[in-house]
């Protein structure tokens, strides 16, 4: 199947044409097969794979090398949808000189299309410097998951007068640093809806509301695939750990009454060496 390369001015005009934009996370190759059939705009390679892939609490253990072999094997899946990678904790933090050395190793190591970072007027100087080097750069505002310990958990966040006039502040500085979209994770509505009518650029939600230019979720979430928390943003489309359950239980119980394999399973040998291989071994 083909279909349209995903890149930034297809992304612009689908915002002028408030076209809606689709984006998922995606973590390996087979589901970007999957997404880049789908006909799914933006793939995020998330560090949330430190919770949904490598089963650790948070997103802070995730390092650089994990990111690039999982975005690398994502962007091999999906050539024509726009891949994102995500900056992992201390990735971009310490200094603008290692973020866009970290954000480098994306584009070379990976060719991902643009790095994501979190972050609003206090990483300004660090889009600044990576956009400068010709990479392109998504902001994330609003619940920030490399500040849990900061924020107090994964909490929604904007949600007094003066939380969300900050962080309607921060998308205004992301964009004057030269973002070219911003994500907009777990806050109401209504103050996405103020970001996403003054920025020029393609505001994307995911648990911030209807009003934006698109949305996002985590894959593992909305297929039924993670459920060790739920998320009040979450829909499932699916149930794949029921459907994943129930096929090994059935290979379990056809492996334990020996019914697998079948002879379908099995190689056949020509009945006269067979019958050879019996004198050899009678000898
Ligand atoms: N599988 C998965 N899905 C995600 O959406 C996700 C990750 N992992 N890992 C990193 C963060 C954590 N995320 C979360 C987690 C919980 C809420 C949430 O809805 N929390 C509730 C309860 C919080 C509380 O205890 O107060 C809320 O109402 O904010 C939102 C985003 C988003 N990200
Ligand atoms: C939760 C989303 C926005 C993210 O940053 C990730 O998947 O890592
Ligand atoms: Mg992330």
């Amino acid at each position: 199947m083909s279909r349209t390369k995903v890149t930034i001015p297809y992304l612009m005009e689908k915002k002028a044409k408030k076209e809606q934009i689709t984006m998922i996370t995606g973590y390996d190759y087979p589901m970007a097969l999957l997404e880049e059939k789908a006909g799914i705009d933006i793939i995020l390679c998330g560090d949330s794979l430190g919770m949904t892939v490598y089963g650790f609490d948070g997103t802070l253990p995730v390092t650089m090398d994990m990111m690039i072999v999982h975005s690398a094997a994502v962007k091999r899946g999906a050539p024509n949808a726009f891949v994102i990678g995500d900056m992992p904790f201390l990735s971009y933090q310490v200094s603008p000189q290692e973020a866009v050395r970290n954000a480098g190793r994306f584009m070379k190591e990976a060719n991902v299309d643009c790095i994501k970072l979190e972050g609003g007027a206090a990483m300004a100087e660090t889009v600044k410097a990576i956009v400068n080097a010709g990479i392109p750069v998504m902001g994330h505002l609003g619940l920030t998951p490399q500040s849990t310990s900061a924020l107090g958990g994964f909490k929604a966040q904007g949600r007094s007068a003066e939380a969300a006039c900050r962080i309607i502040e921060d998308a205004a500085a992301l964009e004057a640093a030269g973002v070219c979209s911003i994500l907009l994770e777990a806050i109401p509505p209504e103050v996405a809806r103020i970001i996403t009518e003054s920025s020029k650029v393609p505001i994307i939600s995911i648990g911030a509301g209807i009003h934006c230019d698109g949305q996002l979720l985590i894959v593992h979430d909305m297929l039924g695939f993670f459920d060790r928390f739920v998320p009040k943003f979450v829909k499932k489309y699916a149930n794949m750990n029921g459907v994943i359950l129930e096929a090994l239980l059935q290979y379990k119980a056809e492996v334990e009454q020996g019914v697998f394999p079948g002879k379908e399973q099995c190689y056949g040998m020509p009945a006269e060496e067979l019958g050879k291989l019996n004198d050899m071994l009678k000898r």
